[in-house]
């Protein structure tokens, strides 16, 4: 572990009640890249970026940027520059689009770098360029994943936690929305981790992929070195069988 990891995460474990959903959960994400966590319903993906990001309680260690941030608030590691876009695209439907993405951002002192911020993701998302003053709740689903994402960047973060931004997407903008955050991973260095269901969606898009069941890492590495092997399909479906071409568990 040194430097190069923006975010290391060790031995993670999450308790709902009694019910343990977590049980000891290690991954690094090096600095500048592209990671999707995958895994069925239920397996603790949600959980896992929560917990990151301050939202429920964990035991082990998080690590990033340099510090231990497990058991801070949420607000104060959003401030260290790790931004959380939870599940759900949460717009303000009455809001304009430009209201949506200065919102969050009016603790800022540097005013003149906010707007050139303002204009570097409009730079990123043309289609919320083109819709700027029309209320959030107007836009389509695929425009309303890019807002959200577009107002986590406002705030500069090192590392985005993207909880399934496909969730509900046609497959042309899935695409779309990966390529963008291909191209910020790239040209602007930032970090990002997403949850995805299914592991095909990120298969072109990650750097790596760790596949989580049942609360726990069942597998790790690079999508060309797993798509060789049916041990991504194992790693997800555990000893169940599945259907090659769909992907799909057989009950
Ligand atoms: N607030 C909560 N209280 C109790 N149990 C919870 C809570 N949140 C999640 N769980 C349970 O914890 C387990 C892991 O859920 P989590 O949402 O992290 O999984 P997931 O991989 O993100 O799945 P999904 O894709 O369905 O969201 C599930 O069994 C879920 O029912």
């Amino acid at each position: 572990m040194g430097q190069d990891h923006i975010l290391s995460v060790t031995d993670l474990r999450i308790q709902y009640g009694r019910v343990q959903v977590l049980h000891g959960v290690s991954f690094d994400v090096p600095a500048g890249a592209l990671l999707a966590i995958v895994g069925p319903n239920g397996a603790g993906k949600s959980s896992t970026l929560s917990a990151i990001a301050g939202g429920v309680a964990g035991a082990g260690d998080v690590r990033f940027d340099g510090r231990s941030i497990l058991g801070l608030k949420p607000e104060a590691i959003a401030r260290s520059g790790l931004s959380f876009v939870p599940e759900g695209r949460h717009v303000f439907g009455s809001l304009s689009v430009e209201e949506n993405l200065r919102i969050g951002t009016f603790m800022r002192g540097d005013r003149q770098r906010l707007e050139q911020d303002l204009q570097l993701v409009l730079t990123y998302f043309p289609k919320l360029k083109e819709r700027i003053r029309q209320a959030g709740g107007k836009l389509s689903g695929g425009e309303q994943q890019m807002l959200v994402i577009g107002r986590a960047l406002m705030t500069r973060p090192k590392l985005m936690l993207i909880d399934e931004p496909s969730l509900g997407l046609a497959p042309r903008i899935v695409e779309e929305v990966y390529a963008i955050l291909q191209r910020l991973r790239s040209q602007e260095g930032v970090s990002i981790l997403v949850n995805e269901q299914s592991s095909r969606r990120v298969m072109s898009f990650a750097d790596e992929i760790i596949v989580l069941r049942d609360g726990r890492v069942q597998l790790k590495g690079q999508p060309s070195d797993l798509a060789k092997s049916h041990a991504l399909h194992d790693a997800y479906f555990g000893t169940g069988t599945f259907d090659r071409d769909s992907g799909e568990a057989i009950p």
